[in-house]
């Protein structure tokens, strides 16, 4: 197939990635619902440009989209920059800027104008990013995951109400519905798309496709585009959602398991988990150090926990430990037992901790690289007592999630992924582009 003009013209191979960008935006705007329909698949600039007619040279105007991830273990904002080099050409990404707060709304559940204080902290950076004359046009959204989702519903509305209240006082657009939960299904379908818009899949006719697989902390998505006849067929109803994007249809099959993020199983491991009264109670564990006596916050609660003082320790104890957790929770589609997936989030944190990949560069690892690190630290818990203490649980525990849970095979090839063209690879970015279609701010 020959490249179209636009998709090729440009100063040098380094802008080629990002001088895809603008194109794919404009299909997302022009044609983002979710709907049920059939697959209708054409190169979609064929009718945009004709062929050796790229709008390159226009006078730019830029905009922006300001989305909050309002996660369980952090709230981080995104705002992303867009260029619209004429009107009649495509708005096209250019950039991102990315800060986050530590912890995360859900630990203000009894303080909620002190959690969305730390979200007046981070909007504060949008008032400097954005040039004053387009505040009034540039949305701001906030999406809060699962862990105001395990919150009660009282909470969770009163942490929702300061942060309305914040983003109501600030000078920027604040649509309909700005402040919510997001569903399960959307987080993993939103990076799915981020993923797939970044890495370029979701243009012309020979899209590849990857899933995705986030690990949060208190629950975890898992994301692709089934091939096979027979994983429409075995899929319970719930874990497929069909979208048109691009003058196409994508059924995607897609699930957040909610209590499965890597806290959350912790908790679940030490046999803490949605605890009524947790006070004074000590949860013991063989995935921790032997001496180890600690206190750990998590969503508001203070939990005791420590190691087997006088019991096993090590690898084969704490993978049994933890396979009580995740046996037999999770469905496990056949066919991704042979495909690849991007990972990120928890997934890429601890191949980061235990150096299985580098920090900026990120990696490509087998599923059984987990375990193998599992059994190197869980085994020689001394000489990995400086990391976290929970290193060991960890790791046997995204070991166990991905071999028993999902039924990965050992040799699963995983791309652990932090950015890619120096965009987060986040459900944010498709948040945003939903966000922006729905506005009709195409400029
Ligand atoms: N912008 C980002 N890009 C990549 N990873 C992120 C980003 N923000 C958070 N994470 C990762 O998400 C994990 C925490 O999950 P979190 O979003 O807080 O929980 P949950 O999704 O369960 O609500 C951490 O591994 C953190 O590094
Ligand atoms: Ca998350």
């Amino acid at each position: 197939m020959t490249a179209h003009p636009c998709l090729t013209s440009s100063s040098g191979s380094g802008r080629m990635a990002s001088s895809r960008l603008p194109i794919l935006l404009a299909l997302v705007f022009s044609s983002f619902s979710f709907v049920h329909s059939h697959s209708n698949r054409v190169m979609w600039f064929q009718d945009l440009f004709p062929p050796n007619v790229c709008p390159i040279n226009a006078k730019a105007n830029t905009f922006y989209g300001i989305m909050f991830d309002a996660g369980s273990t952090g709230t981080r904002i995104h705002i992303y920059t867009f260029v619209q080099k004429s009107p009649e050409s495509l708005p096209e990404l250019e950039g991102e800027i990315f800060e986050s707060v530590k912890p995360g709304l859900s630990a203000y559940a009894d303080q909620p104008e002190k959690g969305a204080e730390t979200v007046k902290k981070l909007l504060d950076m949008a008032i400097d990013a954005v040039p004053p004359h387009l505040w009034k046009k540039t949305p701001v959204v906030l999406k809060a995951t699962a862990g105001l989702r395990l919150l009660s519903e009282e909470k969770a509305q009163a942490l929702l109400l300061e942060v309305k209240e914040v983003f109501e006082e600030s000078p920027f657009l604040v649509p309909e519905d700005s402040v919510s939960i997001m569903d399960g299904s959307y987080e993993g379908i939103l990076a799915w798309i981020t993923v797939n818009f970044l890495t370029g899949q979701l243009s012309g006719q020979n899209q590849h496709t990857v899933g995705t697989l986030d690990l949060g902390g208190a629950s975890t998505q898992i994301t692709f585009l089934p091939r096979f006849e027979e994983t429409l067929k075995e899929s319970p109803g719930d874990f497929l959602t069909s979208f048109e994007m691009f003058n196409s249809t994508y059924k995607l099959y897609t699930h957040s398991y909610l209590g499965f993020g890597l806290k959350a199983a912790r908790l679940a491991t030490l046999g803490a988990l949605n605890m009524e009264a947790v006070d004074g109670q000590m949860f013991r564990s063989s995935c921790l150090p032997k001496q180890l006596e600690a206190e750990w916050h998590f969503g508001g609660v203070k939990y005791r926990y420590g190691g087997n003082k006088e019991g096993e320790t090590g690898f084969k104890p704490c993978y049994l430990e933890v396979l009580k957790v995740v046996k037999g929770k999770l469905h496990q589609p056949d066919e991704i037992r042979g495909s690849s997936f991007y990972a990120f989030s928890y997934y890429y944190d601890r191949a980061v901790d235990t150096n299985l990949i580098d920090y900026e560069q990120g990696g490509v690892l087998e599923v059984r690289d987990f375990e193998r690190k599992a059994k190197e630290v869980c085994d020689n818990m001394e000489r990995y007592n400086s990391a976290s203490p929970f290193l060991c649980m960890d790791l046997t525990y995204i070991t166990a999630l991905l071999k028993e849970g999902f039924g990965f095979r050992d040799n699963t090839l995983l791309q652990l992924t932090k950015k890619v063209n120096n965009i987060e690879t986040s459900w944010t970015l498709g948040a945003t582009f939903h966000l922006l279609q729905s506005l009709g701010i195409t400029y």
